[in-house]
Parts: C-alpha cells; sequence; structure tokens
C-alpha cells in the first residue's frame, strides 16, 4: 500500500489504484489526476471536491469506467476494468454502474415508467412492472409513472434520473453536480433521497460537488487539487468543507 493512499480493510465497491490521467501530448499536455489512490467503501456516499480544473470531472469518470487512465488500475467489486475489452467495459457501465447527471438526461419523447426502465431494455433484461413501479415510488414518483419529463419539476425529474440510475441494482451510483441545476430547497431533497438510497438502500454513491452543503450529506468528502488527492474529510459539515476549500485557495 503506498503511503499517502486511502484505503479501507471491507472489500470496496470500488478501488483506484495510482491513478494518473495525461490529457493531449508535448505543450499541450495536461496531468488530470496524478498517482490517486483511494478505496469507495460499498454503501457509503462520497463527495468530491476540489478547485475548478482540480480533476474531480476526471475522476468520476475514470472511476466510473466512462473513460480510461493513463495508468494505474481501477476496480469495481472484482472487476479490473483495465483488462476489460471496450465492449466489456460498456456492458459493465451498463449493467453495474448507475449515473446521474447535473442535465437530467432523460428522454423527453418516453413516459417516467419507460424512462426508468430503460436501461433494462438496453441490456435486454426482462421489464419487471412491479420492481419499476417499487423504484419509482422509492423515490417518491410512484404516483407520475405515466407522465413525461416535461410534466415534471426540475427536482422530479432529477428524482427519474436517480430511479433509473438505480434500476439495474448497480454497485455504485456516479454522480456529477446532481443539485448544479436545481434551487436550494428541491437540491436539499435530492441529496436526502442519495441519503436514503445509501442508509436504507445499502447503494454507494460517489458525487462530485462545488456545495460544501451537498457534500456534508456524504460520509466522507475526498479533496482534488491540481490531480492530487490532498485530503480526506470522515463525517462532514459544511463549515468543515468550506474551511478546507478555503484553505485549498478555492475561493
Ligand atoms: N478532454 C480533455 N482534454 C484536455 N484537457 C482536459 C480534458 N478534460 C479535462 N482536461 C483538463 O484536465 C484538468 C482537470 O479537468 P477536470 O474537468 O477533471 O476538472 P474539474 O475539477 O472537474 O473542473 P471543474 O470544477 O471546472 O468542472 C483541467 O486542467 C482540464 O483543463
Amino acid at each position: 500500500m503506498r503511503r499517502n493512499d486511502v484505503h479501507t480493510m471491507t472489500a470496496p465497491a470500488v478501488r483506484l489504484d495510482a491513478v494518473t490521467k495525461v490529457y493531449g501530448s508535448g505543450e499541450n499536455k495536461v496531468t488530470a489526476l496524478r498517482e490517486v489512490g483511494v478505496d469507495l467503501a460499498t454503501g457509503t456516499f462520497t463527495a468530491i471536491m476540489g478547485p475548478s480544473g482540480s480533476g474531480k470531472s476526471t475522476f468520476l469518470h475514470c472511476a466510473a469506467g466512462l473513460d480510461r487512465p493513463t495508468s494505474g488500475s481501477v476496480r469495481l467489486g472484482d472487476t479490473e476494468l483495465s483488462k476489460l475489452s471496450d465492449n466489456e467495459l460498456t456492458v459493465v457501465r451498463r449493467d453495474r454502474i448507475g449515473f446521474v447527471f447535473q442535465a437530467y438526461n432523460l428522454l423527453s419523447s418516453l413516459s417516467v415508467e419507460d424512462n426508468v426502465s430503460l436501461p433494462l431494455r438496453l441490456a435486454g433484461r426482462r421489464i419487471d412492472r412491479g420492481w419499476i413501479a417499487q423504484v419509482a415510488a422509492s423515490v417518491g414518483l410512484g404516483e407520475h409513472l405515466q407522465r413525461r419529463p416535461a410534466q415534471l419539476s426540475g427536482g422530479q425529474q432529477q428524482r427519474v434520473a436517480i430511479a433509473r440510475a438505480l434500476v439495474t441494482r448497480p454497485d455504485a451510483v456516479f454522480a456529477d453536480e446532481p443539485t448544479g441545476a436545481l434551487d436550494t430547497r428541491t437540491g436539499r431533497q435530492v441529496l436526502e433521497l442519495l441519503r436514503q438510497i445509501v442508509d436504507e438502500g445499502g447503494q454507494t454513491v460517489i458525487m462530485v460537488t462545488h456545495d460544501p452543503v451537498a457534500a456534508s450529506f456524504a460520509d466522507r468528502v475526498l479533496f482534488l487539487a491540481d490531480g492530487q488527492l490532498t485530503g480526506v474529510l470522515d463525517a462532514p459539515t459544511a463549515e468543515l468543507v468550506a474551511d478546507r476549500m478555503t484553505k485549498l485557495g478555492a475561493w
């Protein structure tokens, strides 16, 4: 184990080992992540914070198999992602990882029910309407299964996106600024929902955010600066997170 790495004793949902990501080459070379090693424990909620350009999105993309590290390894459960072909990686992303984005990314022509079940359809898996209804109900949308996204508020649309992320019973859910487009109150409800899927559903959630209040919903905050993992804060409060961010020169 490397000295500055953050590893846990129980089997993690996701493990990054010495992950380095370099974009471009020559004069345009940017090292977005430098030897990042961390375990994301199963059944926990982790927030990723850091100044603009510190590597948060790159971290999320590498950890979620959306992008490949230049060196180092990423494991999802027992699966070493770097050993997979592009096709195998696509299947892992589709079947074992949930994604929630700032912009919801719902299909406007489909009902809530069909948006939520889409990952199962794409995987050619059987659609159990009872399970879809259960997942929709768990995010508070049980009454709205037949509505289309345009007939829902922003917060409700993000709930659909969370239900869609959960429908495959993924190993981990990755969220990129999930409250970035929402007002404070609605954003809080979405954060409470993410907290609930960890506490009651045993899910593993990893969220990039700029907001110390959002980060305070997590069990642990990882701080990135200049592509390096520079700190960890357990049981965060918004004040402690803001204080660390100030020390990182984030604002
Ligand atoms: N596709 C790319 N090609 C070249 N450089 C990139 C690419 N993506 C990111 N970078 C660079 O890598 C570094 C880290 O970017 P990243 O988007 O991961 O940071 P971030 O912390 O998510 O930033 P922000 O908070 O502004 O979204 C930055 O210097 C960025 O300019």
